[in-house]
C-alpha cells in the first residue's frame, strides 16, 4: 500500500511543492505572502481585527490521556488483526484526534487531544472488520470509523455516554480497486481509498468518477458515503448518494450487502440507511460506485450579476429548463470582493475595472463549468449563455473559470494561516427551495451577524449557491472574525447555535453535506421529527445492539 499524505495534527496538509495551494499560500509562507496587502487592509476594516501571532503549541507539548484499553482486550484486538494492526503510539492516536472543523482545530492548537482514541486499529477485509465488532461488542469498546479524518461536524468525537474506552477504526488498509466492470460502468473499492487515488486507476482506462469535494485530497469513499457528501461537480455528476449503487456494511450482528444494481424494486431501499449512517450502524467496508467516460471537453467561465437576487434568478431559470452547468457556483457581493481581493494580481484588477466602467459595481461573481461531449457541451453552453445573459449576466470568459478551477483547493490552506494570526474561520451549509432561498439567506446572515457582533468586532459573512437542482440549492457560508481568545469555543458555538436555529426557522435543511456528526445531533429531531428520530434509533439497537458502534453521532441523547 503506498504512503499517502497525512493531515496535520493542528491543520490542514502540509502544502506539497507545486501544489496549487502554494499560490493561494501555505502555513509556512505567514499571513503577508498567503494575502495580498489590500485583502488584509478590507479584513482588518470588515472585521476590526489587527493581525497578530497566534501559533499552535508545539506538537510535543499536546497532552494525550494514557490509553483506557485493558490488556486482555488489546491482546484479543492484537490477537485478531496483529500487532502491526493495533496502535497505542502516541503519533497513532494524535492523528486520529477528531476530524477538521474549527472547533477541532482550536482544541488541538491549544494543545488538547484529551478526546484522542485509545488505540488505532487497521482490519483489512470485511471478515477482519466484522470480527472486530464483534470482539469490542464482547468487550465493551466503542468504535469509531476513521476514513480521511476530514468531518466538519465532529463526526469523529468518539463521545460515548457510558465513557467506555474506545478506538478509531482507520479504514486505510481497505483501499484498492477490486474490480471495474467497464460494461456496466461500475468499480468495486475499498473504503479507504481516497479520490486522486480513483481518479488515477479509472484514468488508466478512460474513466472518471468525478466526486470532487474541496477536501478531496484527504477525504475516503468510504467516508463520502457514510456522510452522503457532495462534490463541486454535484449538479452535473450527481450527489456522492448518486453514484453509490451498492455496498457492504459489516456490523456487529454481521454483513448486509445492500443496494442491487442497476435497480430493484424489492421493497424499501436499505442503501437509503447505509448511506449517511456516519459510522453508527457498523463500518461500509466495499463500495460500487458508478462511474463515466473521461470527459472529451470541460469548459470554466465566469459571469457577473449586479445582484445576488438577480443571479439567484437566473439560476432558477436554467434550473426550470433544465439547463444548469455541472459546476455552478454563485458568490454573493463579500464572497466575490473578498475573493477579488484575495486573488490580488493584474488579472483581478483588470476584472473589478471591467466591471466597473459597466456600472455593474462589484457584482455578484458566477462560476460555472460544463463537462462532456464536445457537441453537447457547446450546445448546452449556448442555451444556457442566451438565458443567463437576457437575465443581465455579463460573460467575464473562460480565465476567471480557469483561475477558480486552479485554486479550488487551496482555501483550507489558507485557513491555517488566518488560524496563526487570530481569526476564527469557519463554514456552514444548508440548502433549501428555490423558493425558502432568499429567506435562509437573510436569516442566516443576520443571526451570524448578531451573535458575533461585540466589542468592536464585526463578522464577515461570505455565501456562494452551489450544488443546484431542480427544486432549490445548496447555500454555503464561509464566517471571519476576530478571536475571541478569552473564550474562542463560546463565540463560535453560540454564533452557530443561533445560525442553524434561523436556518431551520426559515426552511434549510439542518445539513445538505456536511452531516450530523456530534455539532448537529440536538436539531435531528427538528429535521426528521421523533418518530424519524425512533425508527433510527431501532435499526441501530438491531445491527449494534451495545450502542458501540460511533455512539456519540447523529442520534440525539
Ligand atoms: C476543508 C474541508 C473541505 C470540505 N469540503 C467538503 C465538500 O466540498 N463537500 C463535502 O461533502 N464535504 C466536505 N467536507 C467535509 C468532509 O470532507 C466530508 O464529510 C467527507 O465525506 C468526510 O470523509 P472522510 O473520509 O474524511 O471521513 P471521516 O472524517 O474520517 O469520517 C466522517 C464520518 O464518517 C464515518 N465514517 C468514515 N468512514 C466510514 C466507513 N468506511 N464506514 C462507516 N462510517 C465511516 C466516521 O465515523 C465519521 O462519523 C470538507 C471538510 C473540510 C475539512
Amino acid at each position: 500500500m503506498a504512503e499517502q499524505p497525512e493531515l496535520t495534527i493542528q491543520g490542514w496538509g502540509p502544502s506539497p511543492a507545486g501544489h496549487p495551494a502554494d499560490a493561494a499560500g501555505d502555513r509556512a509562507a505567514g499571513l503577508e505572502e498567503a494575502l495580498p496587502k489590500a485583502a488584509r487592509r478590507h479584513l482588518a476594516r470588515e472585521l476590526g481585527w489587527t493581525p497578530r501571532r497566534t501559533p499552535p503549541v508545539p506538537v510535543p507539548e499536546i497532552r494525550l490521556t494514557p490509553t483506557r484499553l485493558p490488556e486482555p482486550t488489546l491482546a484479543a484486538l492484537t490477537a485478531l488483526l496483529g500487532e502491526e494492526n493495533v496502535r497505542t503510539d502516541r503519533e497513532s492516536r494524535l492523528l486520529r484526534a477528531g476530524g477538521k472543523s474549527y472547533l477541532d482545530l482550536l482544541r488541538r492548537r491549544a494543545g488538547d487531544a484529551t478526546d484522542a482514541p485509545d488505540a488505532v486499529v487497521l482490519p483489512g477485509t470485511t471478515e477482519e472488520t466484522a470480527a472486530l465488532l464483534a470482539l469490542c461488542s464482547v468487550h465493551d469498546v466503542v468504535v469509531v470509523p476513521f476514513g480521511g479524518g476530514t468531518s466538519v461536524v465532529g463526526g469523529l468525537a468518539g463521545v460515548d455516554p457510558d465513557d467506555r474506552p474506545a478506538v478509531a477504526l482507520d479504514l486505510r488498509r481497505m483501499a484498492s480497486v477490486q474490480e471495474l466492470d467497464v460494461p456496466s460502468s461500475m468499480v468495486t473499492v475499498g473504503p479507504g481509498m481516497r479520490g486522486p487515488q480513483l481518479e488515477e486507476a479509472l484514468g488508466k482506462e478512460g474513466l472518471t468518477f468525478g466526486h470532487l469535494p474541496q477536501s478531496w485530497e484527504f477525504a475516503t469513499l468510504g467516508g463520502y458515503a457514510a456522510t452522503r457528501s457532495s462534490g463541486q461537480a454535484s449538479t452535473g455528476v450527481g450527489r456522492f448518494d448518486d453514484l453509490v449503487a451498492g455496498l457492504t456494511l459489516a456490523t456487529p450482528s454481521g454483513v448486509l450487502e445492500v443496494g442491487h444494481p442497476p435497480a430493484s424494486a424489492a421493497g424499501p431501499d436499505l442503501l437509503g440507511l447505509a448511506l449517511g449512517s456516519e459510522g453508527t450502524l457498523g463500518v461500509i467496508t466495499e463500495l460500487r460506485l458508478r462511474v463515466r467516460p473521461k470527459p472529451a471537453t470541460t469548459s470554466y467561465e465566469g459571469w457577473s450579476f449586479r445582484t445576488w437576487a438577480a443571479g439567484l434568478a437566473a439560476l432558477q431559470r436554467l434550473a426550470r429548463h433544465d439547463l444548469l452547468p455541472d459546476v455552478v457556483r454563485l458568490s454573493d457581493v463579500d464572497e466575490t470582493r473578498a475573493n477579488l481581493l484575495m486573488s490580488g494580481g493584474t488579472g483581478a484588477r483588470v476584472l473589478r475595472g471591467m466591471l466597473r466602467a459597466r456600472r455593474h459595481g462589484e457584482g455578484c461573481l458566477l462560476v460555472v463549468g460544463w463537462e462532456g461531449l464536445p457537441d453537447i457541451v457547446r450546445a448546452r453552453t449556448r442555451a444556457a449563455s442566451a438565458l443567463l445573459r437576457s437575465r443581465g449576466g455579463i460573460r467575464l470568459g473562460h480565465s476567471v473559470g480557469e483561475s477558480w478551477r486552479k485554486h479550488r483547493f487551496g482555501a483550507p490552506y489558507t485557513r491555517d494561516t488566518l488560524l496563526d494570526a487570530g481569526l476564527m474561520v469557519e463554514t456552514l451549509e444548508t440548502a433549501a427551495t428555490w423558493a425558502a432561498l432568499p429567506t435562509v439567506y437573510d436569516a442566516v446572515r443576520r443571526a451570524l451577524r448578531e451573535s458575533l457582533t461585540a466589542g468592536g468586532r464585526r463578522p464577515l459573512v461570505m455565501t456562494h449557491l452551489s450544488h443546484g437542482y431542480p427544486t432549490g440549492a445548496s447555500l454555503y457560508f464561509t464566517v471571519l472574525a476576530d478571536r475571541d481568545e478569552e473564550l474562542p469555543i463560546q463565540q463560535w458555538l453560540n454564533a452557530k447555535r443561533a445560525a442553524t436555529d434561523a436556518l431551520l426557522a426559515a426552511g434549510g435543511t439542518l445539513t445538505h453535506h456536511h452531516a450530523v456528526g456530534a455539532d448537529h445531533r440536538p436539531w435531528l429531531e427538528r429535521e426528521i421529527g421523533p418518530l424519524g428520530v425512533e425508527v433510527l434509533r431501532a435499526v441501530k439497537s438491531r445491527l449494534d445492539p451495545k450502542g458501540i458502534c460511533n455512539p456519540g453521532v447523529l442520534l440525539p441523547d
